[in-house]
């Protein structure tokens, strides 16, 4: 039942004309990808598991994380039941399940997927999926699909052409196309002398990884650019301007992490830009912390413009939201539900926001309005629908959804 505090809003909104029962079936058909990688610190399960590599760190040390698929899909389960919609599952090559066996990256197949495919069927879900470039021993130098040595570069290639099969194959079996994307680290450390030849290899190798048509209702490729990493502070093969090009040459998804950018840049202005261009937008919804720190996305000013982004420009149905981030510092189930929450919860003020009086004001030049109204908007309550909405999801309403992370953890996780 709805309660009194949702009536009100609902008609506070009326009044501005915003329909938030057109809102929350907008919302309801809005699905985010989670990010395994959450759940056990980028770990994965391969049988020699290596040191996370690639630039990229995980801090903190809170017990209870997954230690294998079993593990990982029962947490992921408890995070489900706590963020309010249908959502997706992004998976990296290295959480395939392998039996204990060691099957190098060249050598995966789908049917180290069978499990997370019938896992996903089980709950409705599509899945996502990553080739993964990095904590390898042939990564050890920090260059994979643009290195100088052939044998290497031929190794990451397969690797990548086999993992846009798998993300086909995982398509095709639950009717919703897997984005496979690719992310390499590559780079140095300090300043190279030629720019040029790895970016070159770069292209040649993506032609490579990317030759075999695959149908776009099974598999859409995209590529995810970066500014740098630890250890590619002063030069990274892939930056934005490479990949922004090659997206739009060779119709691939531009993947937008927005924690891959100057820390005074905000990918929610790149959207209308990028989409000019390229037909489609992966995002990885992440917050960097005065470098790439991939915490929990917070509901703050860069999540809130990215969302408005999105609903007052219609691009919804071109843009797939992905969250990456992880932090081993707080309970990993919490923090997949606060992340995903503060998501949709940003989606939700979007589609609440009077947007067409908004830009009536902007095109009457009245931009004292258009800032007053903004403003204001930032006071209405959202909240109260966003507890109706958890409600008709049948998800726990305010906090309350900590109370059960508290049980399962006593429960689970303690037990690990
Ligand atoms: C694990 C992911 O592939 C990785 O975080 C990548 O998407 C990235 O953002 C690297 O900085
Ligand atoms: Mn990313």
């Amino acid at each position: 039942m709805a309660d009194t505090a949702f009536h009100s809003a609902r008609q506070r909104y009326a009044d501005l004309g915003v329909d938030v029962d057109a809102a929350l079936s907008r919302l309801a058909g809005i699905s985010i990808s989670l990010h395994c990688w959450q759940g056990d610190d980028v770990t994965g399960f391969e049988s020699s598991s290596q040191s996370l590599g690639g630039g990229i760190a995980v801090t903190g040390s809170y017990p209870g994380k997954a230690r294998n698929p079993a593990e990982l899909r029962e947490d992921l389960d408890k995070a489900l039941s706590l963020i309010p919609g249908s959502h997706r599952l992004n998976l990296h090559a290295s959480y395939g399940e392998f039996g204990g066996v060691k099957v190098d990256r060249d050598q995966i197949d789908v049917s180290h997927f069978a499990g997370w495919i019938d896992w996903a069927r089980s709950r409705r879900m599509g899945l996502d999926f990553n080739p993964t470039f990095f904590s390898h021993p042939l990564a050890a130098d920090g260059f994979t699909i643009a290195h100088s040595d052939d044998g290497i570069r031929g190794f990451w290639v397969r690797h990548g052409q086999i993992c846009r099969k798998i993300g086909a194959a995982m398509g095709a079996a639950l009717g919703s196309p897997t984005v496979t994307n690719v992310w390499i680290p590559d780079g140095y450390k300090d300043t190279p002398v030629d720019r040029l030849a790895p970016r070159r290899r770069l292209e040649d190798s993506l032609d490579r990884i990317f030759a075999e048509p695959l149908s776009p209702a099974h598999n859409l490729d995209a590529v995810e650019p970066k500014l740098f990493g630890l250890g590619s502070e002063s030069y990274v093969v892939g930056s934005h301007e490479f990949y922004l090009g090659y997206a739009i040459r060779r119709g691939k998804l531009m993947c937008l992490d927005a924690g891959h950018y100057h820390p005074t840049e905000t990918i929610a202005d790149k959207l209308t830009s990028v989409l000019m261009s390229v037909d489609r937008v992966l995002l990885h919804v992440s917050r960097g912390v005065r470098w790439d720190s991939d915490h929990v996305v917070t509901l703050n000013e860069e999540l809130l413009a990215i969302s408005h982004e999105l609903v007052r420009n219609d691009l919804l149905g071109r843009v797939h939201i992905g969250m990456d981030y992880f932090d081993a510092s707080i309970n990993r189930v919490a923090a997949w539900v606060i992340g995903a929450r503060n998501v949709l919860k940003s989606l939700l003020i979007a589609l609440l926001e009077p947007t067409e009086r908004l830009r009536q004001v902007e095109l009457n030049r009245d931009l004292t309005a258009r800032l007053a109204i903004l403003e204001e908007c930032k006071s209405l309550p959202w909240g109260a629908v966003w507890d109706e909405y958890c409600r008709r999801q049948s998800t726990p309403v305010g906090q309350s959804w900590l109370d059960e992370v508290r049980a399962y953890e006593q429960l689970v996780l303690s037990k690990r």
